[in-house]
């Protein structure tokens, strides 16, 4: 019987100028599994990312989803439609929506989004909404404009709006750079729980994050995989305290 397999990145390779920025790059995810991706600058974490949702094209290489659907055939919203939902660093939320307003207009199947703000919510929608509401901690915050959140709440609505359009894959990338201390650790329990029902990757530099989050590591370095393992076994690895660690 084959290993089961939600995405597998076989040999993939991306070049820029000449310069290999994925080099032969093997990466397997199984269903429900939440990964942690850290590798020091220029690694090809950001290419990895790129190159899953279809922003970039590799140049060798498969990248299959559930088997049988290779991602490099299609293009970005394919691959959204697909369930694979992208959070970039940056939160890019609606600042002058409230944040039921912004969960709102992210819910799957809306197809006029700011049409919805005007028309009456169906009961199932509310439920969502506060069920996203409670995943991500804002629900004593659901009237207040987004503009007026912290950097660390603007963040979690925004993994908030992605998990509106109901992803069974989440890539999340560096979610609590610029986050204090406390919103680092309670973003290490939410994605614990959006865990529970999805499968998650997360590229993070933060490596008291990703001891919280408790989950296998990949180290990638000159565009492959350089470790895999729990926090601690790659922590011990030679190649990697030599590369990255140990710096
Ligand atoms: N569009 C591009 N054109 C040329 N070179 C690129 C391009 N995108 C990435 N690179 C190079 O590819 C390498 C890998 O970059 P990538 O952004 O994937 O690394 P990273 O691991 O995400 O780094 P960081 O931790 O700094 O975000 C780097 O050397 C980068 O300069």
């Amino acid at each position: 019987m084959s290993t089961p397999s939600l995405l597998y990145l076989d040999n993939v390779t991306v070049s820029f100028d000449g310069f290999r920025a994925l080099n032969e790059l093997s990466l397997l995810l199984v269903p429900g599994e939440m990964r942690a991706i850290i590798g020091p600058n220029g690694a090809g974490k950001t290419t990895m990312m790129d190159v899953i949702t279809g922003k970039t094209r590799p140049d060798k290489g498969d990248v299959l989803f559930h088997n049988t659907i290779d991602l490099t055939r299609l293009d970005e919203p394919s691959i959204a439609r697909l369930g694979i939902g992208r959070k970039f660093q940056k939160p890019t939320v609606f600042e002058q929506l409230s944040v039921r307003d912004n969960l709102l207009l992210s819910l799957a199947g809306h197809r006029r989004p700011f049409g919805v703000l005007f028309a009456r919510q169906t009961g199932e929608e509310r439920d969502r909404i506060e069920g996203i509401l409670r995943t991500t901690r804002l629900g004593q915050h659901a009237d207040r404009l987004a503009g007026a959140l912290s950097h660390g709440q603007k963040q979690w609505l925004e993994i908030g709006m992605l998990l509106g359009q109901e992803p069974e894959l989440l890539l999340v990338d560096e979610p609590v750079a610029g986050m204090t201390d406390a919103e680092t650790a309670q973003t290490a329990d939410l994605l614990r729980d959006i865990n529970r029902t999805r499968s998650v990757v997360v590229v993070e530099h933060d490596m008291e994050f990703v001891r919280a989050l408790g989950v296998g590591v990949t180290v990638l370095h000159e565009g492959s995989v350089l470790a895999e393992g729990s926090l601690d076994d790659v922590s011990r690895d030679p190649s990697v305290i030599e590369v990255y660690l140990g710096r």
